[in-house]
């Protein structure tokens, strides 16, 4: 079928109405003519292969990366040219905005995270017919793994791990059948963590640590699947610095995803609280604290009470505050089951808040019954973020400035900090 592409869908493809229903083709941009095979129903509409781009858009560019869309499932946009790609996502986040009842919200300009910035990566790994190892991210839509030579999102330095970690892998018994490989990349190098599906023994520690040595990986940790994680080669102390307190974070401790998108972020977090000019001795909540990202720069504004829910967060969050002067305190709170309440809140003069991808329903309905007058919403996904932004909208919240931060360069994946002021 010869169709005609009319918007960018949520997750990057093109989508053209049909008789059929809405189709939905990856790789194609809107006004491009596109000749089609249809395969399967998707949710309202078909998902279908392109067969030929008839007319292609003027935004079209060549992609960068030779496993774009042939293998690798991360990017979804690196045939868009920047001013449109730019432009694309940033209204993503008006059209939450919109959805949340404030369709004439300010949002800045989006700020960009360079290709090549990237310095967290969660790897697939699977072993081959014939003992060769496939190490790279999923293919769209299936288990399959992109064995990946070369990726222009991350940071070289992880990237110049590919090579050598397959080959480690290869030699190891311990991975079986399937693993992942989490890299972040520290201040004190790139730190890894490994989880295979077969035991670890002192030979294959000793590889580990030769590998450390090798390529300047201080620490190299291991799990059993899903079991504990154990440090298995460690030949020196991991380093981050946030914000002017260096923490040691703990094997796969999440990161904003690249520096310049954290700058960002803290930037637009702080500008929000700026222009609230609150009380001199506020005290600010920061939920989902993390490792402490944004309580440590929040604590220039006011003593700030930071909740996270993942015991090792908390314990680094807890180390940095201790050498951060006691202006924050690191409290272990699961704040799905136990979100602060009413009588909690009313405390701060403002609460931020960056939950994980599905947002923070239960929280925010707490922050709508409290007197809070100010909440900065840092979000990773749009659709919970207009979900979130509703509630405090119908209970009186209106959005103050909103920032649109692409962290995730080619993904559909928007961050997002918005301001409300009720
Ligand atoms: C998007 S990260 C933000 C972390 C931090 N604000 C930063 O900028 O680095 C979300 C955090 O929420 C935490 N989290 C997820 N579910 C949670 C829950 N139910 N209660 C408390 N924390 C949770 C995760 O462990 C993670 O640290």
């Amino acid at each position: 079928m010869d169709v005609t592409i009319s918007w960018l869908g949520s997750a990057g493809d093109g989508v053209a109405e049909t008789p059929q229903g809405l189709v939905f083709l990856p790789g194609t941009l809107p006004g491009e003519q596109v000749r089609a095979r249809l395969g399967a129903r998707r949710g309202e509409g078909v998902a279908a292969e392109v067969e030929a781009i008839l007319a292609p858009s003027p935004d079209r560019v060549d992609p960068p990366c030779p496993h774009f869309l042939i293998e690798c499932g991360a990017c979804a946009l690196q045939h868009l040219a920047l001013p449109a790609y730019a432009a694309w996502k940033r209204e993503r986040l008006v059209a939450a905005l919109d959805r949340a009842g404030q369709p004439d919200a300010a949002v800045a300009e989006i700020v960009l995270a360079p290709p090549g910035t990237r310095r967290r990566a969660d790897l697939a790994v699977k072993r081959l017919q014939g003992g060769a190892v496939a190490l790279g991210f999923h293919q769209r839509g299936s288990a399959a793994v992109a064995d990946l030579s070369t990726c222009h999102v991350l940071d070289p330095a992880l990237v110049a791990l590919f090579r050598p970690l397959r080959e480690l892998l290869r030699r190891m018994p311990a991975l079986k059948r399937e693993g992942s490989a989490v890299l972040n990349l520290l201040d004190s190098g790139p730190d890894l963590l490994l989880r295979t599906d077969g035991p670890l023994d002192a030979s294959q520690r000793a590889m580990l640590a030769a590998f450390g040595q090798a390529h300047g990986l201080p620490r190299i940790a291991w799990a059993l699947k899903d079991g504990p994680v154990e440090n298995a080669a460690q030949a020196g102390p991991v380093r981050l610095d946030l914000s002017g307190v260096s923490v040691a974070p703990a094997p796969g401790a999440f990161l904003q995803a690249a520096p310049v998108g954290e700058a960002a972020i803290i930037a637009a977090v702080l500008a929000g609280l700026a222009a609230q000019k609150l009380p001199v001795r506020a005290r600010i909540a920061d939920l989902y604290a993390g490792i402490g990202t944004l309580s440590f720069p929040l604590s220039a504004k006011g003593r700030v009470a930071a909740y996270e829910g993942d015991a090792a967060a908390v314990a680094t969050l807890d180390a940095g505050a201790r050498k951060a002067g006691g202006r924050v305190e690191a409290i272990r709170r699961d704040l799905a089951y136990r979100p602060l309440l009413p009588a909690e809140l009313n405390g701060f003069g403002a609460v931020v808040l960056d939950p994980p991808y599905n947002g923070a329903a239960e929280q925010v309905a707490q922050i709508t019954r409290s007197k809070v007058p100010v909440v900065i919403y840092v979000s990773c996904n749009p659709v919970a973020l207009a979900r979130d932004a509703g509630a405090l909208v119908k209970a009186g919240f209106k959005v103050t400035q909103a920032t649109p931060v692409d962290q995730f360069p080619w993904s559909p994946h928007l961050e997002s900090v918005v301001s409300f002021r009720r």
